[in-house]
């Protein structure tokens, strides 16, 4: 089975234990539950309802996510991160008399996305999606494609600039050839991959699904691409970005579509990205990012830009300039330090 090698990490799985992907032989150590006092519900998902808490020993407050029945490998899976930006795991505990497992992480003070992200400036979108792009790199780098990248996953306190990456409920292990199953991910965040039911995907996925959060933020059009199924989803993709180079992508890698196109996939021109620029977004429009938006918003998923180079894009340029100072910032403290004494 041919299949195109992702540019980066395609190996990194292939250098650990078999068990490390299979989840095999998995000894939890599931510590007691006493040490959680669990306060109001802060949300729900598929598989978990997830609640504000509090760490008795520690006083801190903490995020109890209550799983539902699931296999032990789910559960595994959100233990395997902690890199940059990337949620931290603190506990995994277990009731001794109902058995439901559940997983402890830090805590952090969220700002709802549908109200934040209206108010943010050319410089803190680019600055938040820099933090994104960090943890793609991150998690890509340790051989794990998260799968699920959405608002909704991505916490931020606005108080303290600080993002992190949740749920990695759905996220898996990319070998190359391996066919993935491609009912994940949220309807507007889904690649065109899985919506043409091309498992052979990987890592770039993530990048897809960071291309439509950024369009939607600097165009002011959450979601935006708002599919009313995940036929229409396709649709709705193809009115921005044509017709033309989908069925490239579809005859590049023999791709049959779905019958259910056959009516509502009417041929389409791509759309200029002048076409939604508005007197209410044009201050978070540039060359730069529609630049890195032309490179992420790829029909083939062997084309799309990667975290790294992401990173190393003109449109995060500010950015990486900020965190160059920072850092100077710091040593030319500990110098004036030096005199002090
Ligand atoms: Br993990 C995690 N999941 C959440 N769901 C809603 N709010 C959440 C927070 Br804050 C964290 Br941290």
């Amino acid at each position: 089975m041919e299949c195109a090698l992702p540019k980066y990490y395609a190996y990194v799985n292939r250098e650990r234990p078999i068990e490390y992907s299979t989840f095999d032989n998995l000894r939890i150590a599931w510590n007691l539950p006493s040490d959680y006092v669990v306060h109001q519900k802060l949300g729900r998902g598929k598989y978990s309802e997830v609640f504000l808490g509090t760490q008795l020993t520690t006083n801190k407050k903490v995020v109890i996510k209550l799983l539902k029945p699931v296999k032990k490998k789910k559960i595994y899976r959100e233990n395997i991160q902690s890199g940059p930006n990337i949620i931290k795991l603190l506990d995994m505990v277990r009731d001794p008399l109902t058995k439901t497992p559940a997983l402890i992480f830090e805590y952090v003070n969220n700002f709802d996305y549908k109200s934040l992200f209206p108010t943010l400036t050319d410089f803190e979108i680019r600055y938040y999606m820099f933090g994104v792009l960090k943890a793609l790199d991150y998690c890509h780098s340790q051989g794990i494609i998260h799968r699920d990248i959405k608002p909704h996953n991505i916490m931020i306190d606005h108080n303290l600039r600080k993002l992190r990456v949740i749920d990695w409920g759905l996220a898996e292990f990319y070998f190359p050839g391996r066919e993935y199953n491609v009912r994940v991910a949220s309807r507007y965040y889904k690649g065109p991959e899985l919506l043409v039911n091309d498992q052979l995907y990987g890592y770039s996925l993530d990048m897809w699904s960071l291309g439509t959060m950024l369009a939607a933020i600097i165009f002011k059009k959450e979601p935006f691409f708002h599919g009313d199924d995940n036929y229409d989803q396709l649709v709705k993709i193809a009115k921005v970005m044509g017709t033309a180079s989908l069925y490239e992508y579809l005859s590049k890698y023999n791709i049959d579509l779905d019958e259910e196109f056959d009516d509502i996939l009417t041929s389409q021109n791509r759309k200029k990205w002048s076409h939604f620029v508005t007197n209410q977004n044009r201050h978070l429009i540039s060359d730069e990012v529609l630049d890195f938006l032309d490179r992420c918003l790829v029909y083939d998923h062997a084309e799309r830009i990667t975290p790294k180079d992401a990173m190393a894009h003109p449109y995060f340029r500010p950015v990486v300039e900020m965190y160059k100072k920072l850092e100077s910032g710091i040593e030319y403290s500990k110098s004036s330090q030096e005199y002090e004494t």
